[in-house]
């Protein structure tokens, strides 16, 4: 078998989906995306494909070793996201030819089914009672949010009230009967963070993530020392050989790599038991699409040490499109009290309706963050 073709297509909301195909018909599906920088990604996986057209697509291992070694500049956010886009639709391709889904391929599953999570409130965290409310009707139980605005590197008490105020009306509302992680997004500068961890404390989140940026990672183990509520990060680290760092150094709890960032199936496999060698839980990160869900699910399923799934059903990102919309077989993603069961379907288990997609991809936006300043006019994390 050989690859002939790789196709991108940029659709709503601001995902991208990647089309691999062989000259023996099998297709396989990817999707790699920088939130923010799509058309960055998709020039890095069209650059790829120099060493991927004529190509045996089952050969995955070497195709990345190829992929990440071959080019000698390695790593980052844009590389590591175009070859995560590029190793699921292998994986895909594998699993479609041999006609059985990832997880078998990949030693079979360890779970019958897998906890997923879901986002309330949006990016100034509003409306989270009426949020949760809402979702908990839908049967979830277990939730994540924003923790605060933006935040100053010293901020106020008040700031901190703010914030505080919102995570107490949600207890005071729920009890114990609802579980929550708080996402710091990156947005408390490590001074602040050790002040709102300790804030948050009686209020038992799930765990808090992000709590300063990738780049502070070394205030982990510091504050992890100051706090007992479990500090989870990830989605902005990209390869093992960053995580090795971070597990040895400690402090991290819950690590959360995300498969369409930090390459693909392939490499997350090896975070993941790398992961479970320090007692550290695996919840994959995924704001994104139907394929990279389904990517983080294979993971789970061969992972002991997965306890949470993150899924877009609903985020605040999803203007334009929902989750499932550009895939066939919905019914394979059911959410039932929170749980889903493993894909049944050979590959990745997504069947995607391409006619929409490309439909899709002719109005595509390009989608960016906002950008945040404080009152000073100095520029906020988002
Ligand atoms: O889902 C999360 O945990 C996030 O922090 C959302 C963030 O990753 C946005 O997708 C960036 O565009
Ligand atoms: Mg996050």
């Amino acid at each position: 078998m050989k690859i002939t073709k790789l196709t991108t297509y940029r659709v709503p909301p601001r995902w991208m989906l990647l089309k691999i195909e062989t000259d023996e018909g099998v297709v396989g599906w990817g999707e790699p995306v920088i939130e923010g920088k799509a058309r960055t990604v998709e020039a890095a996986v069209h650059e790829y494909s120099q060493y991927l057209i004529g190509q045996d697509p089952r050969n995955i291992n070497d195709l990345w070793q190829v992929m990440y070694r071959g080019g000698f500049y390695r790593g980052g956010a844009i590389l590591m996201s175009a070859m995560a886009g590029i190793d699921q639709a292998l994986w895909d391709i594998k699993g479609k030819a041999l006609g059985v889904p990832v997880y078998e391929l990949l030693g079979g599953c360890v779970r019958d089914k897998m906890k997923t999570y879901s986002w309330v409130g949006g990016d100034r965290p509003s409306d989270v009672i009426e949020g949760i409310r809402t979702l908990r009707a839908a049967g979830f139980d277990t939730f994540k949010m924003n923790g605060t605005e933006e935040l100053g590197f010293i901020d106020s008490a008040k700031a901190i009230d703010a914030a505080v105020a919102r995570i107490a009306e949600i207890r005071g509302a729920f009890g114990n009967d609802i579980e929550f992680g708080i996402d710091f997004h990156g947005r408390v500068a490590a001074p602040m963070a050790k002040v709102l961890m300790k804030e948050l404390e009686p209020y038992r989140p799930l765990f808090i993530e992000e709590p300063v940026l990738a780049e502070q990672a070394e205030y982990y183990p510091r504050l992890a020392e100051s706090t007992s509520i479990p500090i989870a990060a990830g989605e902005r680290m990209y390869s093992r050989f960053e995580f090795k760092n971070v597990f040895h150094a400690g402090g991290l709890s819950i690590v959360q790599p995300d498969l369409s960032h930090a390459g693909g199936i392939t490499e997350c496999l090896k975070i993941a038991a790398m992961a479970e060698a320090y007692d550290i839980a695996l919840a994959p990160h995924c704001p994104l699409g139907p394929v990279a869900l389904a990517a983080c699910l294979h993971v789970d399923f061969v992972s002991y040490n997965a306890v949470l799934q993150e899924q877009s059903m609903g985020i605040h990102y999803n203007k334009g499109a929902e989750v499932l919309d550009y895939v066939t077989n919905k019914e394979d993603f059911r959410i039932e009290n929170g749980y889903i069961k493993p894909l049944p379907k050979p590959g990745l288990g997504v069947v995607i309706d391409e006619q929409r997609v490309i439909e899709a991809s002719r109005n595509a936006p390009d989608w960016a963050n906002p950008l945040w300043r404080h009152a000073d006019g100095s520029v906020a994390e988002w």
